[in-house]
């Protein structure tokens, strides 16, 4: 449903919209950000690119343009960014706020199938279909053919595979500190087990960005931008395996940088903030 605007706030010198709406994929009422750069704007169409920032686990739309700050890069280049809840709030399942890492602020960007999840948890469907559509719609000074996507954590884990299931529909792809291979770590097993059940497998595997990255064949390039800290304490764990993706992406094109020092937190973020909407404006901006 149409979004209503709480409130627009002055950055970077273009604004920062807050916006709310009633979800029809999570049934719930869904929160977010458009940041707009201001006008004139400069692209061949008249209109303005769109890049989606998906959050991380813990996460809502506000903890990047508060922290990450893409905005200032976004306003060089003219492109419009979108930053998301990472869940649905308040949907009443069960157990939904018991876990950090499972349920609320942590949808996982996938649309559920078991039984306790699948009526609420559609987050895929969210991300990928409903919010541009509405956002399209009421803000048509947004370029819909014009979209890039990127994300942090579980967030860069949603950008890949959402750019990856959808040949064509996003121009660019790029992520922070993305879970890779989460049917190989164990954030992602906990969210797959619970999401799409302990034997689904198959359903595992359509989620999982090195899994589809094996199949990826479009131009057989993939001009994707990954940023990973070496101190960060997730990659680590082995919670975010980016060498798994690399491994499987071949010689597709995916550039990993592994910034030195740099740990998991939106300082990370945004110091690399300005290399990563320069990659998007490169697809977007022409
Ligand atoms: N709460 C978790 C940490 C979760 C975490 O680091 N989340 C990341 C995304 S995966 C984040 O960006 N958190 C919010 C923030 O730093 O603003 C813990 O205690 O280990």
């Amino acid at each position: 449903m149409a979004f209503e605007i709480k409130a627009k706030i002055a950055n970077f010198g273009g604004q920062l919209l807050k916006l709310e709406h009633q979800s029809t994929s999570t049934k719930t009422k869904m929160a977010l950000n458009l940041f707009l750069p201001p006008t004139p704007i400069s692209h061949p169409s008249d209109k303005i690119p769109v890049l989606i920032f998906l959050s991380g686990l813990t996460c809502t739309g506000d903890n990047c343009p508060e922290k990450g700050f893409l905005q200032p890069h976004a306003v060089k280049h003219g492109i419009a960014v979108v930053y998301p809840d990472t869940s649905p709030r308040g949907a009443k399942v069960e157990g939904e706020d018991d876990n950090w890492d499972f349920g609320s602020g942590a949808g996982f960007y996938v649309d559920a199938t078991t039984e306790r999840w699948r009526n609420n948890y559609n987050m895929y469907t969210y991300i990928n279909e409903e919010l541009p559509l509405e956002l399209f719609k009421q803000f048509e000074v947004l370029d819909s053919g014009k979209v890039g996507i990127t994300g942090h954590s579980m967030g860069g884990h949603g950008a890949l595979t959402i750019f990856l299931k959808n040949p064509g529909k996003y121009l660019s792809v790029s992520a922070f500190a993305p879970i890779s291979n989460p049917i190989n770590c164990p954030w992602g097993q906990k969210a797959f087990s619970g999401y799409f059940g302990e034997e689904n497998k198959e359903k595992w595997a359509e989620h999982d960005a090195t899994e589809l990255v094996k199949s990826w064949e479009e131009n057989e390039t993939l001009e994707a931008l990954i940023d990973v800290g070496t101190a960060d304490n997730f990659y680590k764990q082995g919670q975010l395996l980016p060498e798994n993706f690399k491994k499987a992406a071949g010689g597709k094109g995916v550039q990993v940088r592994y910034q030195e020092g740099y740990d998991h937190s939106y300082f990370f973020i945004s110091s690399f903030a300005g290399d990563h909407v320069g990659f998007h404006a490169k697809y977007l901006c022409n």
